[in-house]
């Protein structure tokens, strides 16, 4: 494929440094854009002399100053074109033979020029200065390129020409970069799911850490935005805290369990000893008594194998007491390791996230609190909320059971979840309260907003068994003003909530 735009060309240059292995600095850059474009190569701008030049000019008289000032300006922007100007008319203006009657000036008086908007130039400076940071300061080029540009864009007049180049190169260079941190972007997004896939693989016998870890790879998923990555950081940071707290004790029962394997089977040890022992003993008695040709020969070797049979009989007996207890030990510890990672299992769940309906707990919902408020004051944008309370929901569990009840409340998280924009949080308040918290929203499009889960709600019946349930709520909808508590909010949004419900239940209202 040939390079046609300056785009193909600068990325086929990028490749052909990449594949070299050769460093982007800015000289390497452009003898390879040279090379794909098929052009020859500029030749450097000899600044230096020239400045030189710029300096020695006289400037006796009002004529020399503008010619010199003129050239010194074209000098710093590194403009051929500026200069081939400076000169004709500087050589115009010396030669009146030459020169027609109405020669020009050298320069003309600001206020005749091509001028901008002094407050849009200000906006593009800004416009400049606020990209920055999107690209990061990894590259110097870009961010010298944008001190130039901006400095150039709040001086007292501008030549559009030069604007022109200042604003090419920040572009350019611009283009370069962001299309790098993109690239950098997704492979970092990939890096994270091939970790998380890893660890997955490795611990295949740990359902709660599976469950855990999948939750994180389903938000770890483009678009990037900060409030997805902000939740995988929170169920991250769950994650180590539950890891840290368990698994102290895990130790321990797993410990116990391996020094009760120890002891068994050195106490299996030793009675296989104390058998060979006995055995050797009974041996010995039975030649004794093959030997022997009188009772009372035998009598002794008799009364001394009895002797030996009762101590057998004793320390087997012993030794089935140890073993006893020793098992008992093992299967405590056991049931021990089970139990924590039951109680692992749950804490996981309930580590921000309501197991019931997948929404956020309490703790997850006062997270989300005070990342949402002091981001609404930080940018000040408005922050919304709104309090659900599902209508006759006693009714509901009473005639259905309290299971089809709970399977009510999954229902309703689903449906107002998939509801919901992206970045709005739905969390469990209380029993059948949930509570949406709305960044970035005006209260009457948050209105519209909790109407769209209602209206959703109506469409998408709740099933059980083969009955088709019409599940309402009644909600309360506010904004979070400035100077006040989220308790005060809450509390506005709450009377709002049971005017909703004294007004006949099945509706929204707006505090
Ligand atoms: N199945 C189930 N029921 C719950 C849960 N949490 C709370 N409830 C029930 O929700 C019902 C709430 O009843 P009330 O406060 O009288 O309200 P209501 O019947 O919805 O009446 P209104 O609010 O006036 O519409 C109670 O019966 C609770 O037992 C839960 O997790 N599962």
């Amino acid at each position: 494929m040939t390079a046609s735009t300056p785009q193909d060309i600068a990325r086929e240059a990028v490749k052909r440094l990449t594949a070299r292995k050769l460093p982007p600095t800015p000289e390497n850059f452009q003898t390879y854009y040279h090379e794909v474009a098929g052009t020859r190569p500029l030749k450097p701008f000899p600044l230096e002399n020239l400045r030189q030049i710029a300096q020695a000019l006289p400037d006796a008289t009002p004529a020399q100053q503008r010619f010199k000032t003129q050239f010194g300006k074209a000098v710093s922007l590194h403009s051929w074109e500026d200069l081939e100007k400076a000169l004709t008319q500087q050589i115009r203006s010396q030669a009146p033979t030459e020169a027609p009657a109405t020669a020009p000036t050298v320069t003309l008086p600001a206020q005749e020029r091509e001028r901008f908007p002094p407050d849009l130039l200000e906006q593009m400076a800004r416009l400049v200065g606020n990209a920055l940071p999107a690209v990061g300061n990894d590259d110097r080029k870009v961010v010298e390129l944008a001190d130039d540009l901006m400095r150039y864009l709040r001086l007292p007049d501008q030549h559009p020409p030069a604007l022109r180049k200042l604003m090419a190169d920040f572009a350019f260079r611009l283009s370069f970069v962001a299309e790098e941190q993109a690239a950098i972007r997704e492979t970092l997004l990939k890096l994270l799911h091939a970790v998380l896939d890893n660890v997955r693989a490795l611990n295949p016998e740990q359902p709660w850490l599976q469950k855990q870890l999948s939750a994180l790879i389903a938000v770890a998923q483009p678009p990037l935005s900060i409030r997805r990555l902000e939740e995988a950081q929170s169920r991250l940071k769950d994650l180590t805290r539950l890891q840290l707290e368990t698994q102290e004790q895990m130790l321990a029962a797993q410990n116990a369990m391996k020094e009760t394997l120890a002891v068994f089977m050195q106490r299996l040890g030793e009675t296989a000893a104390s058998s060979e022992q006995y055995q050797q003993r009974f041996e010995h008695f039975a030649h004794q008594l093959e030997r022997s040709t009188s009772l009372a020969e035998m009598t002794p070797v008799l009364q001394q194998a009895i002797q030996s049979a009762r101590s057998l009989a004793l320390d087997s007996q012993r030794t089935g007491a140890d073993l006893g207890a020793l098992r008992q030990r093992a299967s405590r510890a056991e049931a021990q390791v089970a139990q924590l990672r039951d109680e692992l299992q749950r804490l996981s769940e309930q580590a921000s996230h309501d197991a019931l309906t997948g929404a956020l707990n309490r703790k997850g919902m006062t997270d989300v609190l005070e990342r949402e408020t002091s981001r609404a004051q930080r940018l000040g944008s408005s922050l919304c909320l709104a309090l659900l309370d599902l209508d006759d929901f006693k009714r509901l569990n009473d005639r259905l059971g309290h299971l089809t009840g709970d399977a009510a409340l999954q229902h309703l998280a689903t449906v107002a979840k998939a509801a919901l924009r992206p970045h709005d949080s739905l969390a469990r308040y209380g029993g059948e309260e949930f509570l949406i918290i709305l960044p970035d929203i005006e209260p009457d499009e948050a209105l519209e907003v909790v109407r769209r889960v209602q209206r959703e709600l109506s469409t998408q019946l709740f099933l059980s068994g083969s009955e088709r349930v019409l599940i309402t709520f009644s909600a309360g909808v506010t904004q979070l003003f400035e100077h006040e508590t989220l308790a005060q909010a809450l509390e506005r949004a709450d009377q709002a909530m049971y005017a909703a419900k004294r007004a006949g239940k099945n509706r929204v209202l707006r505090a």
